[in-house]
């Protein structure tokens, strides 16, 4: 028989073909407490489950006794408790490099659009405001040659270093909890420690994981040290920068601009002051999201699951430990 699997999210045809012809697939809308309840049996005998974004605790954990794989359409996986997975040795699968270069052009555009003020002029472009030569009221800053620094140099953070290096001219510094060679040696990345980079960066970037040690490690206190024309951008996860101080210093022109994909709460609530703020650049967490990304994700978790499910892992595996 079949290995029981639940897929909370929509694959495409193809994937789910594939995912079927391993296991026997239960395909739910959300892993609610509502759909726990009104599949409890599926839950019960669930072996692996298949999806992204939903919170993966202690009381999921309860409803299947069974599960011995979980796979993420996400490099990120602050949603899941691992060290709950871990004391059931449940292995858990993620999707790191198959979305790293475009998660780096997300970054770039952000980079980009605060710098030059794209959306908010175009904007009054769509408002009939430009009726003649534009004035000084419509100018942006530059990028080339700026310096970028990078908070987290793994995948993502090299990936944007080589775009901001090659493309852009950009002296690079970077911080992370260990030296990254290859940046230095290909990017001419300069390390430095926080307070260093972000009193020198003229945009400093976010890719960094949500963990207990990164949770609000851009604050009141930090946003303090940028300088004020100074641009913060954030592609990581929300709750590494304290909104509310990020909303102060933006109004107070502590610093210049913020371009952000992510948000302590998502969706982005509508009464939200950031949406209020024209030097704000807001995505609906579109890192990863192009057609090819999205699509290369998921076979990416389809093989993940099939892998760990069969005792076949070899990469993208965040837990190896369990393994043993
Ligand atoms: N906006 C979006 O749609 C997307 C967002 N993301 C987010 O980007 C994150 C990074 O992805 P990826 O680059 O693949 O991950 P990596 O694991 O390759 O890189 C993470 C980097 O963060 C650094 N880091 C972790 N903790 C700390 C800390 N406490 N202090 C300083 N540096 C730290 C690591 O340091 P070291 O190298 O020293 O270990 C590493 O350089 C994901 O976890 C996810 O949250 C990812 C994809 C899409
Ligand atoms: O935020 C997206 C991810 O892949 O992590």
């Amino acid at each position: 028989m079949k290995p029981s699997v639940i897929l909370y999210k929509k694959l495409p045809d193809d994937l789910l073909a594939r995912l079927e012809s391993h296991f026997s697939v239960t395909q739910v809308s959300s892993l609610s407490a509502e759909n726990l309840q009104k599949h409890a049996d599926v839950f019960a005998n669930a072996e692996g489950i298949l999806g992204s974004s939903e919170t993966v605790g202690k009381d999921f954990l309860s409803h299947t006794p069974k599960l011995r794989a979980a796979s993420t359409v996400s490099v990120g996986y602050d949603n899941f408790d691992v060290d709950a997975l871990n004391a059931r040795g449940i292995v858990l699968m993620h999707t790191p490099t198959v979305l790293t270069e475009t998660v780096a052009d997300t970054m770039m555009t952000l980079v980009l659009a605060t710098a030059r003020r794209a959306v908010e002029v175009a904007e009054r472009v769509k408002a009939g405001e430009w009726k003649g030569g534009i004035g000084a009221d419509w100018f942006g800053i530059d990028v080339h040659h700026k310096t970028l620094g990078i908070l987290g140099m793994g995948r993502i953070g090299l990936a944007l270093a080589q775009r901001a290096h090659f493309g852009f001219n950009m002296p690079i510094l970077y911080n992370a909890r260990r030296h990254h060679q290859e940046a230095e040696d290909r990017f001419n990345a300069r390390y430095c420690d926080l307070d260093t980079l972000l009193a020198e960066s003229d945009f400093v970037c976010i890719s960094l994981p949500l963990t207990d040690e990164t949770y609000h490690l851009i604050g009141a206190e930090q946003l303090a040290k940028m300088k004020s024309s100074a641009i913060l951008i954030n592609a990581g996860r929300g709750p590494v920068v304290d909104e509310k101080a990020l909303i102060q210093a933006l109004v107070d022109g502590k610093i210049h601009a913020a371009g952000l994909d992510v948000f302590e709460q998502e969706p982005l609530p509508v009464d939200s002051p950031l949406l209020s703020l024209p030097n704000v650049v807001a995505l609906p967490h579109i890192g990863s999201a192009t057609h090819e990304t999205r699509y290369n994700m998921a076979a990416c978790a389809v093989d993940n699951l099939i892998a760990s499910l069969s005792g076949n892992v070899k990469e993208n595996c965040v837990n190896p430990q369990v393994l043993k």
